[in-house]
This record gives structure tokens, sequence and C-alpha cells, in this order.
């Protein structure tokens, strides 16, 4: 184990953002934490990092107290630095040099520069780079110390589809190096492909360490089915009606429904198929983290009604 946390309670003056949790996490683990905004994540790993001081429990990091032994801790550990830190009149290449003169043997960061494709935007300053750009930048600071395990919190957000798919694969490479990586994220399609564990937090709290096949099997959730179709014939009220369906939602020519698993397919064609029904784009999909996700948080859609507005001129 690479990280041992026990009983951790963080708070905020009267306020309890980190209510007494404990896991652990392994050597060379993806360990993805997903949660609501203002659930305690970046809260937790800013404890872990030996950035804020605990209220109650302990925190061991490669054997280290975060907080005691901070110095010898960030020789081994690679944190994603916020933007709103970097120095004003930092330059890209300034910056990387001076985060580089911090760690005894850093990685070259030219080559990372090169391979993040920010090597021509060297010389711009760190805060004039784009959202995402900037958050590469701070990708790139947290590998220099060569880390055994890399922090990151929201790393891919404001990143493009290729970006983000870059990023995900560069995460990939850390573990095959055998590096653990703590990754906060908001994406649960990239928690579910790239996690080895999950951590979901709720109100300071942790409410399931899984892997992500363990939380979606447990949830015991209804797949999805969904179609296009213009046929008049069609009413929600009808499919609602077909045996093993749970919900059915409509938005314009697009079907959704929920049904038991493996059950609700067959009644759906056949619903279709003997009420003569024209349909296009048919697609059943299993259930996957973003639904456990929504179901345990008790989501739930807001009614759209014809003409309504969202807000009032
Ligand atoms: N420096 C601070 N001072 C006071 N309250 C804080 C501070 N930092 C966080 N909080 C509060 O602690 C709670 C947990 O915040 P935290 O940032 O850990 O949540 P989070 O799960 O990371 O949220 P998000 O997904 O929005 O980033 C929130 O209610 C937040 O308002």
């Amino acid at each position: 184990m690479v990280i041992e946390v026990e009983n951790l309670t963080k708070m905020y003056d009267e306020e309890v953002a980190v209510d007494n949790i404990s896991f652990s996490v392994n050597r060379g683990e993806i360990f993805c934490i997903i949660g609501p905004n203002g659930s305690g994540k970046t809260s937790t790993i800013e404890c872990i990092e030996g950035l804020r001081p605990v209220d109650a429990g302990s925190i061991n990091v490669l054997g280290l107290d975060p907080f005691k032994d901070r110095k010898k801790m960030y020789e081994q550990i690679g944190v994603q630095i916020q933007e709103h830190v970097f120095v004003s009149e930092a330059k890209v290449d300034e910056l990387c040099k001076l985060y580089s003169s911090f760690y005894t043997n850093p990685v070259p960061y030219k080559s990372l520069l090169k391979e993040f494709e920010l090597y021509d935007s060297r010389n711009i300053h760190a805060v004039n780079l784009s959202g995402g750009q900037k958050k590469k930048l701070s990708f790139i600071l947290a590998l220099l110390p060569r880390p055994k395990i890399v922090f990151l919190d929201e790393i891919t957000s404001f990143l493009d589809p290729a970006s983000r798919k870059d990023m995900l694969s560069y995460i990939r490479q850390l573990k095959g190096m055998g590096i653990t990586t703590i990754h906060i994220t908001h994406h649960m399609d990239e928690a579910q492909a790239l996690s080895d564990r999950i951590c979901l937090m709720k109100d300071g709290k942790i409410l399931s360490i899984d892997t992500a096949s363990n939380m979606i099997e447990k949830s015991n959730l209804p797949g999805l089915i969904t179609f296009e179709s213009d046929d008049e014939k069609i009413s929600i009220e009808s499919l609602k009606s077909i045996p093993f369906v749970i919900s059915a939602e409509q938005m314009g020519s697009k079907y959704s429904i929920r049904g038991k698993e493996g059950k609700t397919l067959r009644s759906v064609i056949d619903y279709l198929r003997d009420n003569d029904i024209s349909y296009s784009r048919f697609y059943d999909r299993p259930p996957n983290l973003e639904d456990v996700y929504l179901d345990i948080m008790g989501y739930d859609a807001p009614e759209i009604k014809e003409g309504a507005k969202i807000w009032i001129e």
C-alpha cells in the first residue's frame, strides 16, 4: 500500500468537509475519486498531499506523514498544480525551469513540453495559456520529480476530445511504469474505463469503494434501449405497458426505455413488430457507471414542458 487514510476528518470552521473516512491505495493503482460538487474530494486529497492540516485521523503516504515529512514526500509525489497559483509573470519555460530546480533528478522538461505540444508556447506567460494548455502544463509539472504517486484533480476538464484521450493514455502509461494515480473526475466514462477502483463520495463520506464493474453489477440497474420513430401509432403510455418495462421517455422522435435486463429487449421488439411500427437507430446498451452514479445520487431528470423557459425576460 502506498497511501493509508484512517478516520480522516477535515473541517472548515464548523463545517465538516470530510467526515471520518478510511481507505487505502495500492501501488500502481489508478484510484478514481468521484462525487458531487462539494462532496469533499479535493479536501481529501489536499490533506493527503499535506496541504491542509487534518482535524482527526491519520494519513500515511509512502511511509511518511504528509504534514510532518512534507519535504521528503514531495521528492516522491507529483501534484497537479492548480492554474490559479501559476506565477503571473512567469513564462512556460521559466515555470518549468523553476519547478525542475526543486528536484534532484527532474525529468527533462523540454521533452515533456514537446510531448504535450506546448514546446512552441514555451515563451508565452503561463497565465495566458488556454484552459486545456494550462491543464497540460500542470500535468507536466506534476511529472517533473519522477513521482511514485501522481495526484490529479479534474485534469481532463477543459481538454478537447483528442487531448482528453491523450491524457487518459498518459495516465495508463504511468500505471505501466508502476506509478500510482489518484484521479478526481466528474467524467463517469473515464472513471469506468480507466480506474482500477473507484471511491464514491457524498457529503464528506465514502459511499462505496469498488471496481466499476462491481459497482455496476451490484446496482442491479436496468439497461437502456433507444430508438427513433415518427410513427404515430406509438405512444409513451403503450411503451410503459410493455412487459418488463420500468420507464419510457420521449424527446421528439427519440425514445428511451429502461426495463429488466435480458427480458425487455425481446418484449420491445415484439411490441414494435406486432403494432407494425417503423423505427430506426435501435440500440440496447447495458447499465454504465453514470447510471449507477445518478441512481445513487437519486437524480430525477427535470420535466421539460412544451414552451417552458428557463428564465423570464
Ligand atoms: N478553503 C475552504 N474554506 C472553507 N470551506 C471550504 C474550503 N475548501 C472547501 N470548502 C468546503 O468544503 C466542502 C468540500 O469541498 P471540496 O472542494 O473538498 O469538494 P469537492 O468534492 O472537491 O467539490 P468539486 O467537485 O466542486 O470540486 C464544500 O462545502 C466547500 O465549500
